[in-house]
């Protein structure tokens, strides 16, 4: 994905285009409604200046009642669909947009899903994009359509008027089209510099919603009071919130600049068309019935003209803005995924890292530089390392959220990249050291385990019982169906203020092993530090647990407490990007090394506590 400041003329048709057909799929009736509706309000000016020109003219000849009755109701009948139009309008409008907005939305959210890894999420650039597309796709498809049939409406009106202009003088046909010309490539060059101005930027208006999440959301809190971070984080919300507002500001005074110079323009050419006009008339040349459609028709060709140019000026800002939407949702895939993968297939005899090497980026520092590491079925492997040796990245390699720079990570003697990531996936049962809380009931935030077992309350509680929170959940206001939040509210729950829930950090750690526990028949189960927040008897009860759970399975367990891990069959310490020693806990113990060293370390921290 490259820097986008501008999208290329030729490139808008095609949004617009892709917008009518969003609206198409979404709403054919309200779209069909809503060109008819465009096309009535774009022929009715222009016939009711006519009927008028014919109403004016048969007074002034004198004609009877009569003569007059038929072009009166007709007029009568314009002045009713001139009157009904903006509300039909508007109620098709609201309807469309409504519509439009899901599912332009739910095309943009299922693009996010196709995205394989998250590499490409945690680029600057793809979160500035995401934010526009996010902010364009839900009302930006349904304003181009509008945009583009407003731009049809103004188009048959200001045909109409040019036309009647020429019938009374080409000249002043000719002049009207003329101003028009310059008004929209103004409006295009405007429309480029706000286009590269709400890109540049973007990257303040992120910062300045983070500084304004910092200073509100509940995880913060903490910090931001015992630090006192509050003047400072508000300080920084406002420097990026006025920078956005003086460059919006210089966009503001060129809008006012070459508005203003437009509107004389054609305010002159208005001026200069009744001049002639009355002279004319003075000159018996022409008819009051001829200067009343005259005045119309001037008046029509400036309010059509405007309202292209407005029209024409909303829909290449949106398409511009609609660009970044397009450009996720049509994106290539991330990371590279057979058309007919290899199944995955259960694990028969053990996944391998063959010099494995990685990188976060081009430009960041290597965190893996030839790992090579075998887990055989039904072992269980310990990582082990520094704070940033690297173990979570290879957890995450294994996930396939990453292919390795250099090197291959095989299921069974097959390269992840051959495979279907989500059937790898769905092979894996893994507790990530950031693991997810979410703000659903108890029986939900063990349920996304496994969606199978959503309902299934049973196998829950059972899960529950193996992470030791069971007891702890049944006696929560509503047992498992309690919210654990107090952010929100299921709709039953709205009256009850007890039944939003906070769990302690120990319990919500038992929670996501839970939900791991749930995946307790896949073919391997990844533990990143699954027992850092709990106190030591659980962590205890949890390792026994675990072991009993184990047996016969394969694991990979990342911890820092080493006591707990000394059990595994191969322990692997990674330091300075590679395999630094690997062999069991008594092996390692006598090889007397870095494992040793720091296995020491921690039981005389123990001893010493004694
Ligand atoms: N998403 C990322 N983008 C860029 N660099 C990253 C990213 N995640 C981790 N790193 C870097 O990669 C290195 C290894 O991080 P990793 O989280 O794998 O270490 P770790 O061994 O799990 O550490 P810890 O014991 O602290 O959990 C670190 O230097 C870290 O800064």
């Amino acid at each position: 994905m490259t820097g986008s400041t501008s999208v290329p003329v030729r490139r808008i048709p095609g949004h617009l285009w892709a917008a009518v057909r969003i609206g198409a799929g979404a709403a054919p009736g309200v779209l069909a409604g809503y060109v008819l509706v465009t096309v009535a309000a774009g022929v009715a000016p222009v016939a009711a200046a006519a009927v008028l020109r014919t109403v004016i003219d048969g007074l002034a000849a004198g004609r009877g009642i009569a003569a007059l009755t038929v072009p009166a109701v007709l007029l009568a009948c314009l002045g009713l669909i001139l009157g009904v139009v903006p509300a039909v309008r508007g109620h098709l409008y609201g309807r469309m947009l409504r519509a439009v907005g899901v599912r332009a939305m739910d095309r943009l959210y299922q693009a996010m899903s196709r995205i394989v890894g998250i590499g490409v999420m945690e680029s600057p650039e793809f979160r500035d994009r995401l934010r526009m597309a996010q902010q364009s796709g839900r009302s930006g498809p349904g304003q181009l359509v509008d945009d583009t049939l407003g731009a049809v409406e103004s188009a048959i009106m200001l045909s109409g008027f040019v036309g009647v202009l020429a019938a009374l003088n080409p000249w002043l046909a000719l002049l009207a089209l003329a101003a028009a010309g310059p008004a929209l490539a103004a409006q295009m060059w405007l429309n480029r510099r706000n286009a590269r101005m709400l890109w540049r930027i973007s990257g303040r208006a992120r910062r300045e919603a983070h500084y304004a999440e910092l200073l509100t959301s509940l995880s913060a809190a903490k910090e931001l009071r015992m630090l006192g971070l509050g003047e400072l984080f508000r300080g920084r919300m406002l420097r990026e919130m006025t920078a956005g507002n003086r460059e919006q500001a210089r966009q503001d005074g060129r809008e006012l600049a070459v508005r203003s110079l437009l509107a004389a323009v054609s305010a002159i050419v208005a001026g200069g068309g009744l001049i002639w006009a009355i002279h004319q008339a003075a000159a018996g040349r022409l008819s009051i019935g001829d200067i009343s459609l005259l005045v119309a028709a001037v008046g029509g060709v400036q309010s059509a003209g405007s309202g292209l140019v407005d029209r024409f000026a909303s829909a290449h800002e949106n398409a511009l803005l609609f660009d970044h939407y397009r450009t996720l949702v049509d994106a290539e895939p991330d990371l590279p995924v057979p058309p007919h993968p290899l199944p995955a297939g259960p694990l028969q005899r053990g996944i391998e890292l063959r010099d494995v090497w990685f990188r976060y980026g081009p430009d960041k520092p290597w965190v893996l530089q030839g790992v090579d590491l075998t887990i055989p079925h039904g072992s269980t492997i310990a990582l082990v390392g520094l704070n940033g040796a690297g173990k979570s990245t290879l957890v995450k390699l294994l996930c396939r959220f990453y292919d390795p720079t250099r090197g291959s990570v095989t299921w069974d003697g097959r390269d992840l990249r051959e495979l279907d990531p989500a059937e790898v996936r769905d092979r894996i049962g893994v507790v990530f050291q950031d693991f997810m809380a979410y703000e659903f009931s108890a029986a939900e935030n063990i349920g996304v385990g496994d969606l199978s077992a959503m309902d299934d309350r049973e196998r829950l509680e059972a899960a529950a019982g193996r992470a030791g929170i069971h007891q702890a959940l049944a006696a929560l206001p509503n047992g498992y169906d309690t919210m654990l939040t107090n952010a929100w509210y299921d709709d039953a729950d709205r009256e009850n203020d007890e039944t939003g829930v906070l769990l302690s950090g120990g319990q919500w750690q038992r929670v996501a092993l839970a939900r791991a526990f749930l995946r307790d028949r896949r073919d391997l189960l990844i533990l990143d530090e699954p027992t850092a927040g709990l106190d030591p008897e659980a962590e205890y009860e949890l390792h026994r647990g675990l072991r009993r759970h184990r047996e016969g399975r394969t694991s990979v367990l990342i911890s820092h407490r080493l006591g707990t891990i000394r059990d595994a069959d191969e322990i692997v310490v990674l330091a300075d990007g590679v395999v630094r020693e690997r062999g069991s806990h008594d092996e390692l113990m006598a090889a007397d090394a870095g494992y040793a060293r720091l296995f020491r370390m921690q039981a005389d921290g123990y001893a010493a506590a004694e």
